[in-house]
Formats: C-alpha cells, structure tokens, sequence
C-alpha cells in the first residue's frame, strides 16, 4: 500500500505538487492521469526518496522509502528506461541491482526470461532499441519481487505485442493482490488496464475514483440515432420534450435518454429508424472533460480552430455542420467545448494541443514528460510524427 498525506512539493515558487493525499491500494491497477507538468513524476519521485518534500508524507507499506532496508524487495519501480549505464549488459545490470539487495542471482534470469529479454542477455544495454530498455527497466522492477510496483509511461516504445504484454502483466500482478501503481498518457491503454484512477491538476487531487464512475461522472451518456425523416423526427422528439442536437454528420444525439423508450416512441409515430446507438464517452473525453481547466502547456494552436485532422477524421458532435444544432448543448457550442472529439473516437490525427500528446493511438516518445517553462508555439511536425514531440523537455526525470 502506498499512502500519501498532504504532500507537497515546492520548486522556488513553483508549486509542482499540492498537498496531496490518497492511498493506492493493494489487488487493483491505480491509474495516475494528469496533463502535462501536474505533478507525476514529481510525485513518483517522492515516493522512491529521489526527491525530498517540501511537507507531507509519503509511505510505503507504513514506512517511508528511507527506511526499508532493502527497497527492492518491498517496492519495484520503472522511472526512466534510459537512467541505465549503457556499457553494462542486461545481465550485469540486473546482477547489480540484484548483489545491492541481496536478491539471489536466479532472479537475473528468471525476470529476464518474464520480459523476453534472455536471448540478449549478454549485451550492452546502450545497443538497445526503447523498447528492449523499457522491458529491461521492467525486469528491474520485477526483480525483488516486490509487493508493490510503480510504473512511469511504462509502454513507452513497446509495439503492440509489448503493450499488450505490460497491460497483461500489470492486471497479473494485481490479481496476485499486488499494489500496482502506474502513469501514462495512453488513455486507450489505461481504460484497458486500470480499475481505479487518481487525476491530478496542477499537483492537486482531482478524482480518487474507480474507472468506471470517472467516466460515468465526467462524461455524459446519450442515444445516437440516424433518420431519412429529418423534420418529423425533430417535431416527435421535441414534444415529447426531448432536446435534439444535429451532429454535423446527418445523425441527432438526445443526451441522458434510453435508447429504447426512444426507439419505440420513433416506433409509435412511424419514422424509420437507420441508426439507435446507446453511447459513453471514453475514459479520454472523461479526461479532457474534467482536467481541461487544469492543463498548463497549451499548444500555439487554438484548441478546435485548426483542421480536424485532415481526411477521415471525425466530425465533432455538433459542430462543422451546415446549420446550429437544433438546441444547445449544455456543454457550449459544441457537447465537448472546444474539444473536436467525437464521442467514444479517438483523438483525431494532426490536432495540436497537449490533449493531442500522447492521447489514444499516438505513439509515446522517449523519457516524455513535463517542462520547466511554456513551449515555444510549435511548428508543424512532419506528416505522420506526433504535435508537441519536439519541444518536449525531459532533463528534470532524473530516474533511479
Ligand atoms: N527539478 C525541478 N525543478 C524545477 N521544476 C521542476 C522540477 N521537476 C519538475 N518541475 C516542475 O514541476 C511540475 C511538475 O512536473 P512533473 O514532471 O512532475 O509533471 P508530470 O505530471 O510528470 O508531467 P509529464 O506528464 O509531462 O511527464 C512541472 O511544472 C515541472 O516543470
């Protein structure tokens, strides 16, 4: 278990983390969300005793880093892949961490065999592709078989069979009743590993919640139906006292309504119905929901005023169609403000913005994290590579 009590950390007069306090418990994924600069790593770092306090505590299993006597065996961590000496073999790098805390030489091998690294035991890391040094980062984690792991953007640099192994992984640890603690920036990768979450903003306490009720408490549900007869449909549902908003894309969303007392009412008044679609939004739109107010590095770029991503990117509820919608959404302009999301899609390709970064389906730079200072307005990256990779600042991740 790992316990948080008002812990706060101060940089000159920037305030990184802000009197946080939350437990992550044992037998469940926690998820540690935050924008760009909240105060994860920041946080992490507390945890492991690389960063001093400015006040507050942090414990692990009732003790503070300090204090365990061989950490290796109580808490595993993966910070910074690349915070490894290059010229060491995976083995002799594992093998030192090992001798550290009198961990037997078998664990060597055998977290090597668990990340798939045994064929290349014997070679320097510094040859290594990201994502052999991330799952040799991982074996080092794994190696004192610890009760309790952390994980910081622990997919970084995996290809889709690694992904899949970490999130297997992950929920395999936990349901041994281990504390598995981890960060990323992958919402996709997160709503499919975590249970529980702790958002933060601007280094405070945000949401302390299971997966499920943050969606259900940051997004909102609503029925997606698709007619040939437009105006009637309008007139049925308006009647019956339904606030109809037009897609842009030919569909009508009706928020907070059940898809089948809406089907038999079109049912009763004889419209043709070409789609009834129940709809929740993703644990992404959930997060952009809640922590809008609290992102701190913004894009140059105007949220929702560049192109949606170029061919086939979706078309936000609500807008980009030729006519307002028929009401407004309690949400502004848009169900989303100034989000071009479409419910339940995907970030759309080519949208600048920090919610861009690293957002579903948009592959993870190395050692990506926050930065000291506003970015530059960014210029537009080459087709095909990620907004905001290139003003990224990593010197501050200090790693293990
Ligand atoms: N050593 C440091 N000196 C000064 N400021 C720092 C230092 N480390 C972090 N910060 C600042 O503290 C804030 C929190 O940074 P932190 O890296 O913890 O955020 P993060 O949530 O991990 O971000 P990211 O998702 O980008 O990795 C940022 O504003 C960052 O610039």
């Amino acid at each position: 278990m790992i316990e948080l009590q008002g812990l706060t950390k101060r940089y000159g007069d920037k305030t990184a983390v802000d009197h946080l306090t939350f437990t992550v418990r044992p037998g469940v994924v926690t998820g540690f969300l935050g924008p760009n600069g909240a105060g994860k790593s920041t946080t992490m770092r507390m945890l492991l005793g690389l960063d001093n306090p400015t006040s507050g505590d942090v414990r692990i299993d009732g003790k503070h880093y300090a204090q365990l006597s061989e950490p290796l065996k109580y808490i595993g961590a993966l910070l910074d892949a690349k915070a490894i000496h290059g010229g060491r073999t995976a083995y002799n790098h594992l093998l030192c961490m090992a001798q550290s805390n009198r961990i037997p030489r078998h664990r060597v091998d055998e977290v090597l065999e668990t990340v798939g690294l045994s064929a290349v035991a014997k070679k320097r890391s510094k040859g290594f592709s990201l994502g052999m040094g991330q799952r040799l980062g991982i074996a080092g984690a794994l190696l004192g078989d610890p009760e309790i792991l952390m994980f910081d953007e622990p997919v970084n640099g995996l290809d889709p069979e690694g992904i899949h192994w970490i999130r297997n992984l992950m929920k395999g640890l936990a349901a041994q009743g281990r504390t598995v603690f981890v960060s990323s920036h992958l919402m996709s990768e997160m709503a499919l590993t975590a249970d529980h979450l702790i958002v933060i903003g601007r280094g405070r306490l945000m949401a302390d919640t299971s997966m499920s009720d943050f969606i259900e408490k940051n997004s909102r549900s609503f029925v997606r139906l698709r007619t040939p007869q437009q105006e009637r449909f309008k007139d049925v549902m308006s009647r019956a006292g339904h606030t109809v908003v037009e897609t842009g894309d030919g569909a009508f969303e009706i928020a907070d309504s059940d898809a089948a007392a809406l089907g038999e009412l079109a049912a009763q008044h004889q419209l043709v119905l070409h789609e009834l679609s129940p709809q929740r939004a993703s644990l992404e739109e959930a997060f952009m929901q809640l922590t809008a107010e609290s992102v701190e590095y913004h894009a140059g770029g105007q949220m929702g005023s560049a192109p949606a991503g170029g061919p086939g990117a979706p078309v936000p509820a609500g807008m980009g169609a030729p006519g307002a919608p028929a009401a407004p959404s309690p949400y502004g302009a848009s169900p989303y403000g100034p989000s071009p999301y479409t419910p339940g899609q995907g970030a759309p390709q080519g949208q600048p913005g920090w919610q861009g970064q690293g957002a579903q389906g948009w592959p993870q730079q190395p050692g990506q994290g926050g930065q000291a200072g506003a970015p530059p307005a960014p210029p537009a990256p080459p087709a095909g590579q990620e907004w905001g990779a290139q003003w990224r600042d990593n010197s501050k991740k200090k790693g293990r």
